[in-house]
């Protein structure tokens, strides 16, 4: 923490104007004309267009950190920027200005650090409060909630287990130098985070912030859904990850990263908003999904590589490598809403949202036009869910949906949000609350070299452009799978395969709903527009550009 105490000889609204010409700016200063505070005889605090600007000869005198243990004389600059996005926390506590913030430290993280300027002056409170008000409007714009009360759900085994460690190094200084408000809770068993979520008292409560990978956030929405007043617990409470688990595609999409202290930044500067979640239904059961369904090659490697584990993060892409050389299918059959088939009007679709978005930012557009604001997200909010537009998995399938058989499906995967992990860029046109669903199939029975050129495509964002991908913004759909039979003159082969793909127990398939497994049994899917709320950086895009080509 740095500290540095000055008396402040005045105050005034311009850097370049002489203290004394402006001695009754006390009087007339506003947060709109408070800029420059001047907090001893050569330091000024300003606010600028994206950053606080500290200027302080003093600092000149401070060793840079980073200097081999101080071997090397390397002083300090005599300013330092703090962006308004990094200001945690500003307060004058009687005499002190105290300005918390997050320091980036590389790319992976930031922590806590502190400006602290003793004002001896009281004549210069009035002003002084005047600019630190100034200052927190610009570090939590009007669509920003400050002091934001969290309900923390910690996930002692998710991911490598270090949830509980990351969350008290790493997050909770952060949320205390913003002044969060902070219940934390560990979960015990699968299940809980469901559990406390329907049990959670939305009133009291902003935001559910998970300390794990995202199973937690999966739960959270389920349990919300399971309140009396379903549809208005989704609205009110934001569920928002602390990423600490093996998937934190919540983080990705939401944050731009999977780092928990950025992540936490993240939250603490989150603005609310509405994401659609995909309500499935399967035999009696309904689920909600925030992130994507995956049956065949994608839900194998996920889910069928348990004995894989002590591969690491490579378990994932090791799965998908032997099924891919090995041209394994699942076969089933496949009805869907379909709104659009035609890639191109897709990606022009994308980019229109995209351009809509960035020209609202630039012209300072209300944010409520797409956002829910803090204070109707409750009052406005119908209390039940919406009743599904196509039905259940067990009523009779209704005429819009258009029916495929796919005997040799090699990868179905339906997603709500682009990145499926940092470096997985599947559903490259998704966007939180466009009331679609994006669907890649793919044929089991594709020539390897594709399917492997395929696979290197992943990380880059491009492999919708393959012909052999069909990419779909969808409504709704209804998945029948089938065990795959095997010929009898292949079943060694198959078993190798299989063992090799770490899938050697295997009896049925898998189908994995945001990598949780349900049943093998037929489900039908429908997306809910706007249903659940989450916190985001930009709102209505998420942390991601769509590659110019083609
Ligand atoms: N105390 C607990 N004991 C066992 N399981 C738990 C516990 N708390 C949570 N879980 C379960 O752990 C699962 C995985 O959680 P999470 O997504 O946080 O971690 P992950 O490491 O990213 O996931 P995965 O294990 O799928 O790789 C969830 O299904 C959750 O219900």
């Amino acid at each position: 923490m740095s500290h540095t105490d000055h008396a402040p000889d005045s105050v005034t609204t311009n850097p370049f104007e002489h203290a004394d010409d402006v001695s009754d700016t006390t009087a007339v200063a506003s947060p709109e004309t408070a800029l420059v505070l001047n907090v001893g005889r050569n330091a000024t605090l300003t606010l600028g267009t994206d950053a606080l600007i500290v200027l302080d000869e003093g600092l000149k005198h401070q060793r840079a950190p980073g200097n081999l243990c101080g071997l090397l004389p390397q002083f300090a600059k005599t300013t330092r920027a703090v962006t308004f996005y990094n200001v945690l926390w500003a307060e004058l506590d009687s005499f002190e200005v105290i300005i918390n913030y997050a320091q980036p430290t590389g790319k992976e993280g930031c922590r806590v650090e502190c400006i602290c300027y003793t004002v001896m002056d009281k004549t210069l409170h009035g002003y002084t409060k005047i600019w630190v008000d100034a200052l927190m409007d610009r570090a939590y714009p009007s669509n920003t909630k400050r002091r934001k009360r969290m309900k923390v759900l910690i996930n002692p085994f998710g991911g490598q287990g270090h949830a509980q460690r990351l969350w008290a190094r790493e997050v909770e200084p952060i949320f205390a130098a913003a002044r969060c408000e902070v219940d934390v809770e560990r979960t015990a068993y699968k299940g809980h985070a469901m559990e406390i979520a329907e049990k959670l008292d939305v009133e009291a409560v902003d935001v559910v912030a998970c300390a794990s990978g995202d199973g937690l956030p999966y739960e959270v929405f389920n349990g919300l859904a399971k309140q009396a007043e379903p549809r208005r617990a989704l609205r009110s409470v934001a569920v928002a990850q602390i990423p600490c688990g093996s998937g934190n595609a919540m983080a990705v999409n939401l944050y731009g990263t999977d780092s928990p202290s950025l992540a936490a930044v993240a939250i603490v500067k989150g603005v609310r908003t509405p994401l659609d979640l995909t309500a499935i239904t399967q035999g009696t059961n309904t689920y909600y999904s925030f992130l994507s369904q995956a049956v065949g090659i994608v839900a194998e490697s996920d889910l069928g590589t348990e004995s894989l584990r002590w591969m690491g993060g490579f378990r994932f892409k090791w799965g998908v490598l032997v099924r891919l050389l090995g041209k394994t299918i699942y076969p089933a059959e496949l009805s869907v809403v379909v709104d659009s088939d035609d890639k191109r009007a897709i990606r022009e679709t994308y980019r229109h949202a995209v351009d809509a978005h960035q020209a609202a930012t630039a012209k300072h557009l209300p944010a409520e036009t797409y956002l829910f604001s803090d204070e109707n997200a409750t009052a406005t909010a119908p209390s039940t869910l919406p009743p599904l537009t196509y039905g259940t998995i067990l009523d009779p399938l209704p005429p819009a949906f258009q029916t495929q058989d796919l005997p040799t499906l090699g990868n179905f995967f339906v997603g709500k949000m682009v990145l499926m992990s940092a470096d997985a860029r599947f559903f490259v046109t998704a966007l939180p609350t466009d009331g679609r669903l994006d669907m890649i199939n793919i044929d089991g029975s594709i020539q390897r070299t594709t399917a492997l050129r395929m696979l290197s495509t992943i990380e880059q964002g491009t492999l919708m452009n393959f012909p052999e991908v069909s990419y779909r913004k969808v409504r709704a759909y209804r998945i029948t799978p089938r065990m795959r039979a095997t010929a009898p003159g292949r079943r060694w082969r198959a078993r190798v395969g299989r063992w090799l793909g770490g899938a050697g127990g295997q009896r049925e398939g898998l189908i994995s709903i945001d990598g949780e497994r349900v049943p093998f049994e037929a489900y039908q899917a429908e997306v809910v527009q706007g249903l659940g709320t989450v916190l985001s950086k930009r709102g209505p895009v998420y942390e991601f550009e769509l590659p110019k080509s083609p």
